[in-house]
């Protein structure tokens, strides 16, 4: 990690609506006074309750929403102010991931036409980006003819992170992008996340509810409190010193509590030989659905392995 690639400072967010012509104005303070960074290679996780804000940072973060107040700084320029049509330039930089993958594919578009708009935007009229992105996300090279029903939940998301890996973009913001899958398929999906950070450099912001599944993936987590963000830290201090009474009771109420630790294998710290996800004998709540399903561990890849180090590290409160 070393600069930062997207900088928000003061950011804050009042919606303001009216009920009927003249009735009452409401105000919702959705967001106040959020700054932080996410560095270069960096996977910075955002972590809170519904309602807390979440979304409304990761939006005016892309300037898809506007600011009530506060900067963005993308890659060390100001895009605060950007027109729309400014922004266009820089908006391939900064792709989104949505929670639900079937509702951004175009269900009548085969994979291919899906594929081949973001590289039509750069220029480019040849599948060889396309087929080197479909095997960077697991996914195989024979699927271009085919629609986005014939894939499962997670196949699908990562065709729709595929398309954004086509935008070469600087930073992914993930938005609950693996709370619509299964428990099995977002250790998967997740670990896709990891490994496009290694492999790429890639810079993450990742939006989530569920802390045990944000803090596998993130360096640094922060904690959004009613529209607050209440802290930020390394993932490995937050789960081991909470500084807010609100980080403490997200803590206490995370899964990953209901059971110990399965011992360790003794010939490697991660046996795929011992079948099943790897996951599964880290995180507790992902557990048993994983062992029963034995999904492709061809795709489980160093980074993963880190991933679930870290998890269980935190998990043993080292
Ligand atoms: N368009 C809107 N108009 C009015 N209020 C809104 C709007 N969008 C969000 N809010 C309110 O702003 C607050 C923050 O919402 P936001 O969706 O950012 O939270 P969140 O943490 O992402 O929640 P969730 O995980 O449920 O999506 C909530 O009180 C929400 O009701």
């Amino acid at each position: 990690m070393s600069t930062a690639v997207l900088s928000v400072r003061g950011l804050s967010k009042t919606y303001v609506q009216r009920k009927g012509l003249f009735g009452a104005v409401k105000e919702t303070h959705a967001v106040r006074n959020v700054s932080f960074d996410v560095g270069r290679g960096e996977i910075l996780g955002l972590v809170g309750e519904s309602g807390s804000g979440k979304t409304t940072v990761g939006r005016m973060a892309m300037r898809l929403l506007e600011a009530t107040s506060g900067q963005v700084v993308l890659s060390g320029t100001d895009i605060t102010v950007y027109s729309h049509a400014r922004l266009r330039s820089v908006r391939r930089k900064m792709q989104l991931i949505f929670q639900d993958p079937s509702a951004s594919l175009n269900p009548r578009q085969t994979i291919g036409r899906i594929l081949r708009t973001p590289l039509a935007l750069r220029g480019i009229d040849n599948d060889q980006d396309i087929l080197e992105t479909l095997a960077l996300v697991g996914m195989s090279p024979d699927i271009l003819n085919r629609t986005p029903a014939m894939f499962s939940g997670g196949q699908r998301q990562r065709l729709s992170i595929a398309r954004a890996l086509l935008m070469q973009p600087e930073l992914l913001v993930a938005d609950e992008a693996v709370s619509a899958l299964d428990v099995c398929v977002q250790a998967q999906v997740v670990n896709l996340f990891v490994d496009l950070r290694d492999r790429l450099g890639l810079s993450i912001l990742f939006i989530g509810h569920d802390l045990a599944v944000v803090g596998v993936v993130s360096d640094r987590v922060g904690v959004m409190y009613r529209g607050v963000l209440v802290e930020v830290a390394r993932t490995a201090d937050l789960f081991r010193r909470p500084r807010h009474p609100y980080t403490a009771q997200l803590l206490a109420a995370a899964p990953r509590h209901g059971a110990p630790l399965p011992p360790e294998p003794a010939s490697s710290q991660f046996s795929q030989a011992s079948g099943g996800c790897v996951f599964a004998p880290l995180c507790s709540h992902m557990t048993s659905e994983c062992l029963n399903r034995q999904p492709d561990l061809s795709e489980v890849g160093p980074a993963h392995q880190s991933a679930c180090l870290r998890t269980e590290l935190q998990l043993s409160g080292v």
